[in-house]
């Protein structure tokens, strides 16, 4: 929305879906968006931003979407392009849901665009990952071993017990039911499309923003960024990562420009089959997670995140055991005497819980950044072409141009700033912080080894001929150097 009036501020009207959440009706949800930085330039072009947005009350999970009469009339008799871009994310949502909202949902909104006379263009946003389990992608729509058509029907009389005994088996080698039911989404698209001018795009790992508005702009915690977070917390000490796979991110904004360019050209050229368009940066400029990894790590020297629970050091694990030592050694062994010591100053402990979540969250995204992927990006090169040379400028989505290490310092500055709200004035005492957690961690560590040791001179006659041998040469090294001090004067 924000690039669509910035550019286009001769547009009549955006509609959007929404539903009510957290007690915040639709108007006060899309206002506390318009009234954000994010649409700070927008205002500056549009000031009448607030008049050109329609919120119609929506919910995927409802029959019609729940949309009232009226306004599913007027949806219907004005609209001149869909964006459809709602989904269930969750890796670990219950197929039933995920059905329903990445396939079923898609389904019905193709219904009502074919009942849209001004329709000019459908856009489908899918995700790179549709079919992970190839390595080679190409820009097509790969058939589904069972219809989505059949998987809509029986999710309608299955109960929930045989469709957990059956999801292993439907998703096959996907990893979870996001994956499997964006892929049954895109088949929806291509089968059921009709006359529809449709174009389906796949973005991989969506990051912040690269440039438009700004550097760094970032609004929730799903990819990288909730991970970020938790290393830059000092939560996050070992990850299960292949440092030379390559890390597919791709910033926001070249979404968004992809996204608008695609809308283009869907509805001027008309081609005559679905397109597919990869949004990835992998083949184009790729980055490992190696160099991401470090990179995340040297911003965090420069600009820390305020109230860490340890200084942040997290490193790649590449296999099971190493992993599982690291999980009990840096992951549940501090949260466990942190909670002792939340215990015993009467407060309520709560790291065991955050560190649970956490490692799920991790076993969850391994899948990902332990593999790489080649997606083939020819139609999305024939539209670059296809634009003129402004257009290009304006809408530009070739992540070529695009610095790694600048982006992702960018992004670390911008988890700090719009996902933590912290105030860059706080950096000299986040790093004041970081310095008494230093020192903290020399005295655990010394302390904890002449504890060692003093049990292991109680209980062993090397250890304690050991110890007089090394007592015994510091005494004769101290003399001598004495001796030698007095002869010099
Ligand atoms: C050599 C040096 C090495 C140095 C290493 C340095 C490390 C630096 C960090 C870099 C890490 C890089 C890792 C990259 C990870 C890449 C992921 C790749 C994923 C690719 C997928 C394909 C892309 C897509 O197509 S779509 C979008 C992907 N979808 C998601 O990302 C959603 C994933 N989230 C989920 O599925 C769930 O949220 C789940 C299962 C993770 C957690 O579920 P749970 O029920 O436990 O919690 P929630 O109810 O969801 O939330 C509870 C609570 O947690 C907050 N939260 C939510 N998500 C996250 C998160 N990802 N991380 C942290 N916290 C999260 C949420 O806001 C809630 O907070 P409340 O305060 O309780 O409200
Ligand atoms: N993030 C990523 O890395 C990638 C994302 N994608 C795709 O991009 C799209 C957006 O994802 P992303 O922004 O990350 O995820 P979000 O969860 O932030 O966005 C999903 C949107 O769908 C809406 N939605 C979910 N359920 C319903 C419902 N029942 N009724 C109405 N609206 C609903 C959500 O609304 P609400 O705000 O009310 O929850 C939310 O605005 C998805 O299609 C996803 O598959 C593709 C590749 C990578």
């Amino acid at each position: 929305m924000e690039k669509l009036f910035r550019t286009s501020p001769d547009l009549k009207v955006i509609y959007v879906l929404v539903r009510p959440k957290q007690g915040q009706t639709l108007q006060q949800r899309v206002f506390q968006i318009l009234d954000s930085k994010l649409f700070e330039k927008v205002k500056e072009v549009c000031p009448n931003v607030h008049e050109k947005i329609r919120a119609i009350s929506a919910d995927l999970n409802q029959n019609d979407f729940a949309i009232s009469k009226e306004d599913m009339q007027e949806l219907l008799s004005h609209t001149n392009i869909v964006f459809h871009c709602a989904a269930t994310v969750r890796f670990d949502d219950h197929l039933r849901h995920a059905v329903q909202l990445n396939v079923t949902a898609t389904q019905q909104l193709l219904l009502m665009a074919s009942q849209m006379p001004k329709l000019e263009a459908f856009i489908h946003i899918s995700t790179a990952f549709s079919n992970c389990n190839l390595k080679h992608i190409d820009e097509v729509v790969y058939p589904c071993p069972v219809e989505p058509k059949k998987i809509i029907d029986s999710m309608e009389w299955l109960d929930d017990a045989i469709i957990d005994e059956i999801t292993p088996k439907l998703i096959g080698d996907r990893p979870n039911t996001y994956t499997y039911t964006k892929a049954l989404g895109e088949v929806v698209v291509q089968q059921e499309g009709g006359n529809l001018n449709i174009a389906i795009i796949r973005p991989s790992i969506v990051g912040a923003t690269w440039q438009e508005p700004f550097p760094g702009w970032v609004d929730n915690l799903n990819g990288p960024s909730g991970l970020i977070i938790a290393a830059g917390k000092g939560f996050l000490r070992s990850i299960r990562a292949t440092p030379m796979a390559v890390a597919d991110l791709i910033p926001a904004d070249t979404v968004v420009n992809l996204t608008l360019a695609v809308g283009w050209y869907t509805a001027v050229h008309r081609p005559k089959s679905t397109l597919v368009y990869h949004c990835t940066s992998g083949n184009l400029n790729p980055c490992n997670w190696g160099k991401m990894g470090l990179q995340v790590l040297a911003t965090f020297e420069k600009i820390p995140f305020e109230r860490a629970f340890r200084r942040p050091n997290a490193d790649f694990t590449t296999n099971n055991i190493t992993t599982h030592y690291w999980n009990a050694v840096s992951h549940r062994a501090p949260a466990i005497i942190y909670d002792f010591y939340l215990r015993l100053t009467g407060r309520k402990p709560r790291m065991t819980k955050l560190m649970n979540r956490l490692l799920r969250t991790l076993s969850m995204v391994e899948y990902f950044i332990n593999r790489s992927w080649e997606w083939s990006t020819y139609n999305t090169e024939m539209l670059m072409s296809a634009l003129s040379p402004e257009d290009q400028r304006v809408f530009n989505f070739d992540v070529r141009q695009l610095n790694w290490l600048e982006y992702i310092e960018n992004y670390v500055l911008g988890v700090k700033k719009y996902l933590l709200k912290e105030d860059m004035a706080g950096i000299p005492e986040a790093k004041q912080h970081l310095k008494r957690l230093r020192n903290i961690h020399y005295l655990f560590n010394t302390a904890l080894f002449l504890i060692a040791w003093r049990l292991l001179i109680a209980r062993s006659q090397v250890a304690r001929n050991v110890w007089f041998f090394i007592v015994s040469f510091c005494y004769k090294f101290l003399s001598y150097f004495r001796a030698s001090s007095t002869l010099n004067a």
